[in-house]
């Protein structure tokens, strides 16, 4: 019988196990949360080739599929998939020892990667995630997709990092003003690059504005420009950093540091679109699309009264939030394998990768520099590095360890208490767990038999906070 429902989303499932495709159908019958206009309809192929078929026959709107299949691979499938439309999602299935096949995955594209046994739960929440995201492409790329570039130099495959992905697509797609929230070294600028490459504006200037190095007396005419005789030594017309961008984007960095005088002219400049020169008695329209970015949590200074409200709900109408990388580890690894290519290269030098031991060093520490710091550490190590793999002592030697705890005592102080409280806990089962793990040359049930712990919970706070470990 037809279904009545307004939407059908079709996932097509590429699957040679029985039970495995019984347990998908479970998942998508019981727990894969759906709107009420919604019908979700489960397709099955058995082989890579009836999955292509069904492709090209019909639309889909995600795919799932194992990584090993009789026939042609998973992998290959994906790489088909993106060739052919790179709208719809895929996600990767495999057994647990295979983590260089989902670092391959997600190299090629996947959405998301999923590993066996499978909890229904998760199973469901991620299916249900690379809906949603489906849906935003469709409606926001409908013809385009196969030829949008990916975002250069922008690795990751967390769920977290996937997200912000999401997010670049979907900010491309529109003018409004977006502010990027993150910590420093998160990436925000080539956030703000890949908005502006896949954007309308993308043959204009990418005009940068670090809101930090303005001083009272200079910064309007910085800004916004002047005109000739508007004060002592302007002896010609000269434009502001923000006609710089006409046609283009304007990148203001770190706006929580624009003084308030300046905060509201930039208001009025968002709001009508013009500008106005010191000295000049006339406005300009200037057509730019305005992307900012900060790492301070602005709200705070709203209540200070030192950013101005309403230029806070202009910026935050598209908000993206970059997580810090300790918030995201399983995207350490293959950040740092990125900048290991990026190195050898650079220096001509023969470094294939790094040792289990050393991911489990980078994975551990905390990166209050975040990408930045761990692009810097890489530089260095592959400088260092004397044989073919970077050692954990390579790695060692370059983090900047302090004693437990003492590392947050500048940060911890200015949260809130349950905050403050949160992330020293959390530090502190990183460092516990790692220390006794390391004691027993990770054998779990040793290290949490020390701890005093069942080993199933033992293994949960693995699971939450050495995220990247071989044992996990
Ligand atoms: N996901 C990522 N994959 C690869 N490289 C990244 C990623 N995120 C950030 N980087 C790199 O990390 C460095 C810092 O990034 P960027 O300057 O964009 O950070 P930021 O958040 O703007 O920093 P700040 O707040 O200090 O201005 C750059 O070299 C950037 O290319």
């Amino acid at each position: 019988m037809p279904s009545l429902k307004e939407k059908t989303f079709t996932i097509l499932l590429v699957e040679d196990n029985g039970g495995d495709v019984e347990m998908f159908l479970r998942t998508v019958e019981d727990e894969l949360p759906r709107r009420e206009d919604e019908d979700v309809e489960l397709v099955i192929a058995a082989r890579a080739e009836g999955g292509l078929k069904i492709l090209q026959e019909r639309r889909i709107d995600l795919v799932i599929s194992d990584v090993r299949l009789p026939g042609m691979s998973g992998i290959e499938l994906l790489q088909r998939i993106q060739a052919m439309d790179r709208r719809i999602p895929v996600i990767m299935v495999s057994w647990v020892d295979t983590v260089d096949i989902a670092v391959e995955a997600m190299r090629c594209g996947a959405f998301d990667y999923i590993t066996k046994p499978f909890e229904k739960l998760d199973l469901a929440a991620r299916i249900h995630r690379a809906m949603r995201i489906s849906e935003i492409l469709y409606r926001y790329e409908p013809d385009r997709r196969t030829e949008a570039p990916p975002v250069a130099d922008f690795v990751g495959v967390s769920p977290a990092f996937q997200n912000v992905l999401a997010m670049i697509e979907a900010a491309a797609q529109v003018h409004s003003t977006a502010l990027i929230i993150g910590e420093t070294g998160t990436g925000k600028e080539l956030i703000a690059r890949a908005i502006h490459e896949r954007s309308e504006q993308r043959n204009g200037p990418f005009q940068v504005v670090d809101c930090t190095t303005f001083t009272e007396g200079t910064a309007d005419s910085e800004l916004f420009g002047h005109v000739r005789g508007a004060f002592t030594g302007a002896v010609a017309d000269k434009l502001g950093l923000i006609e710089h961008g006409v046609g283009g984007t304007v990148f203001l960095d770190e706006i929580g540091d624009l003084p308030l005088a300046l905060q509201t002219k930039l208001l009025r400049v968002l709001e009508v679109g013009e500008v106005r020169a010191v000295g000049s008695v006339q406005s300009k329209k200037v057509s730019a699309r305005f992307i900012a970015a900060t790492n301070q949590e602005l709200t705070e200074k709203v209540k200070r009264n030192e950013f101005r409200k309403d230029l806070f709900f202009r910026l935050n109408v598209m908000a993206i939030r970059v997580p810090p990388l300790r918030e995201r580890t399983e995207d350490i690894p293959l950040i740092a394998r990125h900048f290991i290519a990026r190195y050898t290269k650079e220096f001509g030098k023969y470094v294939d990768n790094l040792h289990p031991s050393a991911v489990t060093e980078l994975v551990a520490y905390p990166w209050p520099g975040n990408v930045r710091e761990l692009r810097n550490v890489i530089e260095r190590a592959v400088m260092l590095c004397k044989g073919d793999r970077i050692s954990r002592n390579d790695v060692l030697g370059l983090l900047q360890f302090t004693d437990p705890g003492q590392g947050l005592q500048e940060d911890y102080l200015s949260l809130p208490y349950a905050k403050a409280k949160e992330k020293v806990l959390e530090e502190f089962s990183r460092r516990y767990i790692k220390a006794k793990l390391d004691h027993h040359q990770g054998n779990v049930t040793h290290a949490a038999n020390e701890a005093g712990l069942p080993r199933s919970y033992f293994h949960e706070i693995m699971r939450r906070y050495l995220k990247d470990r071989d044992e996990v």
